[in-house]
């Protein structure tokens, strides 16, 4: 299967070329000429198959230069019950809320407590094999924008990875104290972590603006060595996303919660666009969805789009306890709307350039038309985050993460509004332990808060009595390694300092 630019259609590449590459030179980002299409007795024979089957299946339908042997090996490495806690890496908790069911997709048992561990406990596997079969002998430099979770992720994926280095950028007062501990306290010699004077848009746009810089990449080719980007604007980073979506439609079946051939709602708390587009694509493969459920919070650019056709990032950004989706530009959004325009390059790169010159664009009737009939769009302050804690709490002892209860709070605004009883699997992004005391505030509201992150952990625990990932455990008394901040406008020295190169 090849792979086309979403701004230039003659920019066509492999998958092992658009994974190693990261992003297209021109700034698009690689989508797949077709997608496979599965039928019922696909379905069927996933069903009896575990959450690896699964994924090997899926890979091996988009990564055609890739032998069965290869896909089976980064497979078998990444999603191994060591690495995620159980032989099912995404299990389904059900619970209840206010009479209604709640099927929540449990995203966050990997390694850093989050969704990403899904995708970038694969992605260095996927890349190393990438670089052997375009770039032989070449280092991959990894660049990372990160509001909290992905930098986390991608740090652990890739430490010590052989032909790999990582530099991973964070906006300095927009991630939570657990998530900011996680990233300095980092091993590996391949590793480093810097912080930026401005926010997660800053990092974006600045990590992108590098990697299409040509007198960069010049510099880098003469040391042997090329970028690349594990965040979602990485088909590698996508493309594991698709198998959850996939997998848990499968235990719902086999659990007895639907019949095969039922449609489903997804739920999702949105920042980049990445997870709730992996859900989209999953349909257009087959996978019966009825609503694609985009949930913001008060950075609730999304949900304006989704009502109006309008993208207008020029607002005020805020800084939420829900940090990993304090995002007001979201990269993914860009796949979504070149499919939509009937894979036109040329009207996707007009908006995208309308974003970069005026922050703003409309997208056509067409397209408008589309995405209120599939979409729905809502979002939820940091006020009612917290309620939605306490209720599920108080009424089910579930405890879950304020990303997890923005998209259930809008949930619950979905089927007040329009009375759809459709299952619906809601994305659970990260751990509580991650955001304790937002969490600890929401299930104890009169508490009096402890001083540190790890007493806040400590009390969070004995209140709710849900067990503390051993890896957010074991973060107390690792040593912080890494300390820099450096300006938005000095990324790119950043980079060249910290590769070593003038
Ligand atoms: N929410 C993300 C932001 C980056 O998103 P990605 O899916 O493109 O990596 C984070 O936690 O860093």
């Amino acid at each position: 299967m090849l792979y086309n630019s979403t701004q230039n259609a003659k920019e066509v590449v492999s998958a092992a070329q658009a994974i190693a590459q990261g992003i297209s030179k021109d700034g698009g980002l690689f989508v797949p000429q077709e997608f496979p299409k599965y039928d019922e007795n696909t379905f069927k024979a996933l069903l009896k198959t575990d959450y690896k089957g699964r994924a090997k299946k899926v890979f091996s339908d988009f990564l055609s230069d890739f032998t069965e042997e290869e896909i089976n090996d980064c497979v078998e490495k990444a999603y191994t019950a060591q690495k995620f806690g159980g032989e099912n890496p995404a299990p389904i908790s059900y619970c209840n809320l206010d009479g209604t069911t709640l099927n929540i997709l449990e995203l966050w048992h990997g390694p850093t407590c989050a969704f990403k561990d899904m995708a970038l406990q694969i992605l260095p596997h996927l890349l190393t094999k990438s670089l052997k079969k375009k770039y032989d002998g070449k280092t991959a430099v990894i660049l990372v924008a990160t509001s909290g979770d992905t930098g986390k992720a991608a740090l652990e994926g890739f430490k010590d990875v052989d032909h790999t280095k990582i530099v991973v950028f964070y906006p300095v007062d927009g991630v939570s104290p657990m998530q900011k501990h996680q990233m300095n306290t980092q091993e590996g010699s391949n590793v480093r972590v810097c912080a930026i004077k401005g926010n997660f848009d800053d990092a974006q746009t600045g990590v992108k603006k590098i990697f299409t810089t040509p007198s960069v990449a010049e510099k880098l080719a003469e040391n042997n060595m090329l970028f690349s980007s594990a965040n979602s604007i990485n088909w590698g980073r996508l493309l594991p996303q698709i198998v959850y979506y996939i997998s848990a439609y499968c235990d719902l079946v086999n659990d007895g919660k639907i019949e095969l051939g039922d449609k489903i709602n997804v739920v999702v708390p949105t920042g980049n666009f990445g997870n709730i587009l992996a859900s989209y694509y999953a349909s257009l493969m087959g996978l019966p969805i009825n609503k694609f459920i985009c949930a913001s919070n008060s950075n609730n650019v999304l949900t304006d789009f989704i009502k109006t056709g309008v993208y207008d990032k020029n607002r005020n950004f805020y800084t939420t306890i829900s940090p990993s989706m304090d995002i007001l530009v979201s990269s993914n959004l860009e796949r979504l709307l070149y499919k939509l325009s009937g894979d036109n390059d040329e009207v996707t790169r007009g908006w995208m350039n309308a974003l970069k010159s005026e922050g703003k664009y409309e997208v056509s009737d067409n397209v408008k038309a589309v995405i209120n009939d599939r979409f729905y769009g809502g979002f939820c302050d940091d006020k009612n985050t917290e309620a939605t804690i306490h209720e599920l709490f108080e009424q089910d002892k579930y405890l879950c993460d304020t990303h997890t209860a923005v998209a259930i709070n809008v949930y619950k605004q979905y089927v007040e509004e329009t009375g759809d009883s459709t299952p619906s699997v809601i994305a659970s992004t990260a751990s509580p332990y991650k955001f304790s005391k937002a969490v600890l505030e929401a299930v104890e509201p009169n508490t009096a808060l402890p001083e540190t992150e790890f007493d806040m952990v400590e009390e969070l625990h004995k209140i709710s009595g849900v067990e503390v990932p051993a890896p957010l455990a074991s973060l107390k008394n690792k040593v912080v390694r890494f300390s820099d901040v450096t300006e938005v406008n000095a990324m790119e020295d950043y980079v060249l300092g910290a590769l070593g190169i003038e």
